[in-house]
């Protein structure tokens, strides 16, 4: 498909291809609706096959970042930048140094933060060329890493999601099939064994298994067999379109609640859940605890009332329950419906006019 037929398909502002021959960068960023403020979504760094399998990451979760921004309640739009290469082999300071001058091109609408193959350390880099980062270290008065927000955000929400499973939300004894355990898993599989969950975990990565078997006692799986685990709950913690149609009825679980992004194939997938009485906690409200979190340093960040948001998302992920018995529809299409609610609703509330910096009438004044 042709590049503009497809911005047009789903309405998408702007991409952006940076390329940087000295450093190596090449990363495409890609805004797509900013209706409620500025876009803010992450960096992900990952060796994609192909450029085009890159663009279509990029656009993918763009736009889950405004529904998940949307659904949070932030005034941000949605954007996010892919980062083609390998993120433990391919970084250096000027990429992200070159990474951070493109932002400030855009001279506020898009911010950047972390994601998969970027840490704090790599915001720190792009933090000298733009301030429009978040996700840096709490030594610039920033919040940090996300993840363990994230993480927490997970855990609250998958306790909603067990209340409208299995009438209740107690954890303990329950058994949680993890698929990734990376920065968000690590902390999420913390509090579930606090609880007395059992886990069940996999990782493309044998160190990151190894670590959630010492820590949590948890039980390792091949990630080909992370679906087949006689599970209650199915936690798909690594990358996206995990559920699908080779996928789904191998799911033994009656609850999906996990951090990836973009965790739907395709929107069909969540008719599929649906129809199998499964309770899909739709992804990015789920997983905005990071977002949050990361949003919370444009007031001057503080960590208390960024965490009471995020317990937020208990009651967030009850309302999507309601409104999905309520209309009939499947818990996706309901996190859908209220987004684009909001949007609207916002959107018109600000249609009047108000004098701006670029407005001619305040450039005649100067
Ligand atoms: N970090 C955050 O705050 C945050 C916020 C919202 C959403 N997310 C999403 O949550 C997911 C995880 O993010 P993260 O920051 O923990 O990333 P991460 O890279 O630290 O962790 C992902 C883990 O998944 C593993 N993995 C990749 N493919 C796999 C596969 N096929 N089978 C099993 N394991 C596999 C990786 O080896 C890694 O350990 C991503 O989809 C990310 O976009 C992250
Ligand atoms: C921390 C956030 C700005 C980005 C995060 N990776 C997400 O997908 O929500």
């Amino acid at each position: 498909m042709e590049v503009f037929q497809r911005l047009e398909q789903e309405d998408y502002e702007q991409v952006i291809y940076c390329q940087d021959r000295a450093s190596g960068l090449k990363a495409i960023i890609v805004i797509h609706d900013t209706t409620l403020g500025p876009a803010l979504g992450g960096a992900r760094m990952w060796n994609y096959a192909s450029e085009e399998e890159a663009l279509e990451d990029a656009l993918r979760l763009a736009k889950g970042m405004t529904y998940k921004n949307a659904a949070a309640g932030l005034n941000l739009g949605g954007g996010k930048t892919v980062i083609i290469g390998d993120a433990r082999r391919d970084k250096n300071e000027e990429m992200f140094r070159a990474y951070g001058r493109y932002i400030q091109g855009l001279n506020g609408r898009y911010i950047t933060a972390e994601d998969v193959g970027t840490t704090v350390e790599d915001m720190d880099i792009i933090y000298q060329e733009t301030d429009y980062v978040t996700g840096v270290s709490p030594a610039f008065g920033s919040s940090g890493n996300p993840s363990p927000m994230t993480a927490y955000g997970i855990y609250v929400g998958m306790k909603a999601a067990a209340k409208e499973a299995f009438g209740s939300d107690d954890l303990s004894g329950k058994t949680i099939a993890v698929q990734g355990v990376g920065n968000v898993a690590y902390h999420l599989c913390s509090h579930l064994h606090e609880e007395g969950a059992k886990l069940v975990v996999t990782d493309i990565h044998q160190d990151a298994v190894e670590r959630a078997v010492q820590d949590f006692q948890a039980e390792a799986v091949d990630p080909n067999d992370i679906y087949d685990v006689n599970a209650d709950i199915f936690s798909p913690c690594a990358l996206g379109a995990i559920l699908n149609d080779e996928t789904i009825p191998r799911l033994k679980a009656k609850v999906v609640a996990g951090s990836a992004n973009n965790q739907l194939k395709e929107n069909r997938h969540g008719d599929m859940l649906h129809e199998r009485g499964i309770v899909y906690a739709p992804d990015y409200v789920i997983n905005a605890g990071g977002v949050i979190n990361v949003a919370d340093e444009l007031h001057g960040y503080n960590k208390e009332r960024a965490k009471k948001k995020v317990s937020g998302l208990y009651d967030r992920m009850t309302q999507i329950f309601e409104v999905a018995k309520r209309d009939g529809i499947p818990t996706h299409q309901a996190a859908d419906r209220l987004a684009e609610e909001r949007m609207e609703k916002v959107k018109n509330a600000r249609n009047t006019f108000l004098q701006n910096e670029h407005h001619i009438l305040s450039r005649r004044r100067k």
